[in-house]
């Protein structure tokens, strides 16, 4: 089950979960929107590597804005900290953003219980398409949870700005 927009305003009033900074204006039926900070990341190796540091560039977004390109993955941060030891975050793009073409995760939807930080955004875009820091580009959920809950305690934590991955700090599988 999902918050309605009523719930996620009195859950947060209660400290059960955390949009900071909140502006009612964001608080949508079911959702709350989530903005665009003012700096994108993006990788400059020609091939991406899971087992390796991947060089990347930090790019302030310029205020007549910066063009994302296809073919590239952007990252962002929302302006929003934003998480939960109650509820699951789950981000998508907003529909006037995804009208436009615009995926704001590449798959990675979920935030874990426990998580609190800023979001990273992972931009896909079909078309060139420009944005600005300050546009409202995503939205976050809150889903009810069943179980014993076990709070994220991962690499990620406390997320400041973009942030690239650090899937090559996993400790490599063992053998079966
Ligand atoms: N679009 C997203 C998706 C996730 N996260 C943050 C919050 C999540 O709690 C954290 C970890 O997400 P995953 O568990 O999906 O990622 P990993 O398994 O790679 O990381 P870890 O090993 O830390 O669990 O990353 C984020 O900021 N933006």
């Amino acid at each position: 089950m999902i918050l309605t927009g009523p719930d996620i305003v009195a859950e947060r009033e209660r400290g059960r979960l955390v949009l900071e900074p909140f502006h009612p204006a964001q608080v949508q039926p079911n959702s709350y929107d989530l903005t665009l900070g003012p700096t994108l990341v993006y990788y400059t190796g020609e091939v991406l590597d899971t087992r390796a540091e991947n060089p990347f560039v930090e790019v302030e977004i310029p205020e007549d804005g910066f063009v994302l390109e296809p073919h590239r993955i952007y990252l962002g941060a929302s302006v929003e900290v934003i998480g939960s030891n109650f509820y699951v975050p789950r981000i998508s793009s907003r529909s006037g953003a995804a009208r436009l073409g615009l995926f704001s995760h590449c798959t990675a939807e979920l935030i874990d219980i426990g998580s609190i930080g800023q979001t990273t955004f992972q931009f896909h875009t079909v078309e060139p398409l420009r944005v600005y820091a300050g546009d409202r580009l995503g939205q976050v959920a809150f889903v009810r949870v069943q179980g014993d809950v076990v709070l994220y305690d991962g690499k990620y934590q406390g997320s400041r700005g973009p942030q690239p991955s650090k899937i090559h700090h996993d400790a490599p599988a063992t053998a079966a």
